[in-house]
């Protein structure tokens, strides 16, 4: 296309949005009239299908939930008065709660004020929390948080040893919407452990957010935390960060919860509106639509040139790839849906990455998030009339020309600031593009099968675990791994008995190797 086609290719197809100061180009995707007409009929069904999801329906049947996350910003919309009132309150409750801990009237008992807050919790309870607090949290923030979202040992030691000084003042917040998941309950126990190390009463410093009822709520109720938050049953932990899972955290660092809200409302309310052009997330999903063929053939990097949205790329990982990444279509046909995310941040990822997008195998289209403003203030000069901010606004330009060049496809969304009702609209337009998109490609979108399967592995392994060290411990002298594991009548889980030993070996827990390391079949295996 020449210059003057693709001007006048941007300008029918760019969205602008007065309120929001929004705008998104999909004029580098290269779908035509044609492909529309024929998409149509499925996007009109997935307008229709989109409203009776907003309308209270059975929108995730294997759980046989519904699907409100879109009601947290507009309680008017929730099916029932009780939920509505329900969301009001718990906007309510957060408000109150984070007011107390600022004035110091909720405070920790051995310390005037809380200082710092540490949260625990994985998936869709992590992953939003630490995309707004990199993107919003105020320099100096009422409450400094800090985040354990692994069950990696060490990882967990690095942020207790990060605050093992101000442990009497910092408020932990557990979230976890089933209040069963392995890796915040492992985050729990080892910080009340160091709590117990220093002679502090975790209880009189812990809040939970999680469902009414779980195994989480039951402790904290028995153990007398200082308060907990509901998640909801028809918010799924990947679209939760406008519930208690994100609002607390946020609110409790000082930034504007009210503002996101409003923000995600305006966005909602703009991707209602069942027609392409006005509709910025059915653009975003017709776009993805017809970059991967309805198949997630081509992956979305997603390339926001500004620091501060580092994360929101980890954060639609989940979002996109949990919802859109299916086995199954909802007519039971194997249909191996998805779409992979990655990216990090530009420039920085031209010195990175961006050779291979431009010149390498093309299975890919980026997503260049734009922000106008710069920075507070003014900014200097660093070549005559020109400043840091026009080299980042140029590498954008420059490398979405680059790629378009060497037909590769991009979307451009552009915002005035980051700001907390900016980012709830981010936030509220990839929910809805998701949505969409999950339906134009037939899938639940709202349910996570596939990870019940690496669970459940998991138990397994923890559970023969057990079974090989007692055994060796009562054999009392050196086994080969064979013999282990015919012992256990377990011959077909010789690898994984191989690795918890060498594992525990590692880690002095009391099991030694013994014989050629790299010849895993020449090992014996005893106490040490
Ligand atoms: O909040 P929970 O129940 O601890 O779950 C954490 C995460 O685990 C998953 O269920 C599976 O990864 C996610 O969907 C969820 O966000």
């Amino acid at each position: 296309m020449d210059a003057a086609a693709l001007w006048q290719r941007y300008q029918d197809w760019l969205y602008y949005h007065e309120g929001l100061g929004f705008y998104l180009d999909v004029s580098r995707m290269g779908f035509d009239d044609n492909f529309l007409q024929t998409l149509q009929p499925k996007l009109d069904k997935a307008f229709k299908d989109l409203a009776a999801l907003e309308n209270g329906a059975i929108a995730n049947p294997d759980e046989n939930r519904m699907v409100g996350h879109y009601w947290l910003r507009d309680p008017d919309r929730a099916p029932s008065p009780e939920l509505k009132q329900g969301i009001i309150d718990t906007l309510e409750k957060i408000e109150t709660f984070v007011h107390k801990v600022h004035d110091g009237e909720i405070r920790p008992p051995k310390a005037p004020k809380f200082t710092d807050l540490l949260s625990i919790g994985i998936g869709g309870s992590a992953l939003g929390p630490e995309f707004v607090a990199e993107a919003l949290a105020p320099d100096f923030p009422p409450l400094a948080i800090h985040f354990i979202d692994n069950t990696d040992p060490a990882g967990i030691d690095r942020i207790l040893t990060k605050i093992r000084d101000r442990l009497a003042s910092t408020l932990v917040l557990v979230i976890s919407k089933s209040g069963g998941t392995p890796e915040p309950r492992n985050g729990m126990i080892e910080v009340q452990n160091a709590f117990a190390a220093q002679g502090l009463d975790f209880a009189k410093q812990a809040i939970a957010t999680t469902g009414v009822g779980s195994n989480l709520d039951k402790t904290a109720h028995s153990q007398g935390w200082i308060a907990t938050f509901p998640m909801e049953d028809w918010v799924g932990g990947r679209t939760s960060e406008l519930s208690a899972v994100g609002l607390l955290p946020a609110a409790l660092q000082g930034i504007d919860i009210r503002a996101m809200l409003a923000g995600a409302k305006e966005m909602d309310a703009a991707t209602r509106i069942p027609d392409l052009k006005s509709n910025p997330a059915a653009l975003l999903a017709v776009s993805w639509y017809y970059v991967g063929n309805g198949k997630g053939e081509k992956d979305m990097v997603i390339l926001p040139y500004k620091d501060s949205l580092l994360l929101f790329s980890r954060y639609l990982q989940q979002l996109v790839m949990e919802s859109l990444g299916k086995e199954k279509d909802l007519d039971g046909n194997n249909v191996y849906q998805g779409i992979a995310v990655y990216g990090n941040k530009g420039s920085t990822d031209q010195h990175a990455y961006v050779q291979q997008l431009r010149e390498g195998v093309p299975n890919f289209f980026a997503t260049f998030i734009e922000v106008l403003k710069d920075r507070e203030g003014s900014s200097p000069e660093i070549d005559p009339g020109i400043t840091s901010g026009d080299y980042l606004s140029g590498f954008l330009q420059g490398t979405r020309k680059a790629l378009y060049e060497n037909n590769r496809q991009s979307i451009t969304v552009t915002i005035p600031q980051v700001n907390p009702y900016t980012v709830g609209a981010l936030i509220a337009l990839y929910e809805r593009a998701v949505s969409i998109y999950g339906f134009l490609v037939n899938v639940n979108a709202y349910h996570q099968p596939g990870v019940e399967a690496g669970k459940k592995a998991a138990a397994e392994i923890l559970d023969l675990q057990t079974k090989v060290v007692q055994l060796i411990q009562q054999e009392g002298k050196p086994m080969y791994l064979s013999q282990i594991a015919e012992k256990l009548g377990a011959t077909e889980d010789i690898e994984p008995i191989y690795k918890i030993v060498r594992h525990l070996a590692a880690n002095d827990r009391g099991i030694a190797l013994h014989g050629n390391l790299g010849k895993p079949n020449s090992l014996t295996v005893s106490t040490t």
